[in-house]
């Protein structure tokens, strides 16, 4: 899938613009961004929820606009506008195989029995663990290649997360079909995504591949004698963190060279961190300024 230049206008408010990734077989991508940036929109325009401003979705070469038929090559429910309130889980799955030609009634109702999810009871009824198992039960029996995930592990205890991250693993390993899926637990999302978007002022900021990243990037807490932050920090560093002389960086790229540098301003700590997806969150999405000392503040903006 291809997500060209997409767009949308809400109330005459740019909400996204100039949107463009593309989804790969076989991967699972996060989609990341603070409150209110957009991602719930992105998905919603994606699947023909809300009407793109501009900008196309490309889907084995032919954009959805000439051929609408493609749209059943994406699964996206919406979790707080769905149709399926009163609807128990016999009539969901009936309903969705006429949405879905390829919808596998075999494979649903198996995981439904297997995950135990009462077969009588309409969906508003169920509790928030089983909605979000019979979501992504749907999702992964659709027969969509394409599946957008808006928060689906939001609200579910660590047992039922575990049972839906599985599945979720399972589909990617056995169907190759790509995950689009936003979260705001980066703990979780870091372990099961190849690549994150950073979604933020209206588009896709950054975009990095986690495994290169994490070969290329390093964290550092430093601690200089001097209460001042170095240029060579300043200028190889995105600062995420100041605790009095405690400086916390992300310096991508880490060549041999930085690091002969950096020890040769002989810094009191010098200690390698892993690179969290936390990290990039705030050294890439954080608005606020960092204090380093009354007289000298660092704004990081170099990852
Ligand atoms: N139907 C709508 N009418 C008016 N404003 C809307 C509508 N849909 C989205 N917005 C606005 O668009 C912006 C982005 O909302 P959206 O729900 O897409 O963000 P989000 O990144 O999913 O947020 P969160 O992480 O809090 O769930 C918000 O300012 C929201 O108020």
């Amino acid at each position: 899938m291809e997500v060209k230049n997409l767009a949308k206008i809400i109330n005459h408010q740019e909400i996204i613009s100039d949107i463009n990734f593309t989804l790969n077989r076989g991967e699972i991508v996060g989609l990341v961004g603070r409150n209110g940036t957009g991602k719930t929109t992105l998905f919603r325009t994606i699947a023909n929820h809300y009407q793109e401003d501009s900008g196309e979705v490309i889907i084995n070469g032919t954009s959805l606009k000439k051929e609408c038929l493609n749209y059943e090559e994406i699964f996206y429910l919406d979790n707080q506008y769905n149709f399926l309130a009163n609807l128990t889980v016999n009539r969901i799955a009936s309903y969705y195989k006429k949405l879905y030609l390829g919808f596998d009634s075999e494979k649903f109702f198996g995981l439904i029995k297997k995950h135990r999810l009462p077969e009588q009871v309409v969906f508003k009824r169920l509790s928030k663990g089983m909605k979000g198992l019979l979501m992504i039960i749907l999702a992964i029996s659709s027969g969509a290649n394409y599946l957008l995930l808006d928060e689906p592990f939001d609200g579910l205890d660590v047992l039922i997360k575990k049972q839906a991250i599985q599945l979720v693993l399972n589909e990617v390993s056995l169907n190759q079909r790509p995950i689009l899926i936003s979260s705001h637990n980066l703990v979780e999302l870091e372990q099961l995504i190849d690549r994150v978007l950073f979604l933020k002022d209206q588009t896709i900021t950054k975009e990095y591949h986690l495994e290169e990243l994490r070969s290329e990037a390093v964290k550092l807490q430093l601690v200089f004698k001097e209460n001042t932050l170095p240029k060579l920090v300043r200028d190889h560093a995105k600062v995420i963190d100041v605790q009095g002389r405690v400086i916390v960086g992300i310096f991508n790229p880490y060549s041999p060279e930085l690091d002969k540098e950096l020890r040769a301003l002989r810094p009191i700590v010098m200690e390698k961190l892993p690179v969290l997806l936390e990290d990039l969150f705030r050294a890439d999405l954080a608005d606020e300024e960092i204090f380093i000392s009354d007289d000298d503040f660092i704004r990081g903006n170099q990852v």
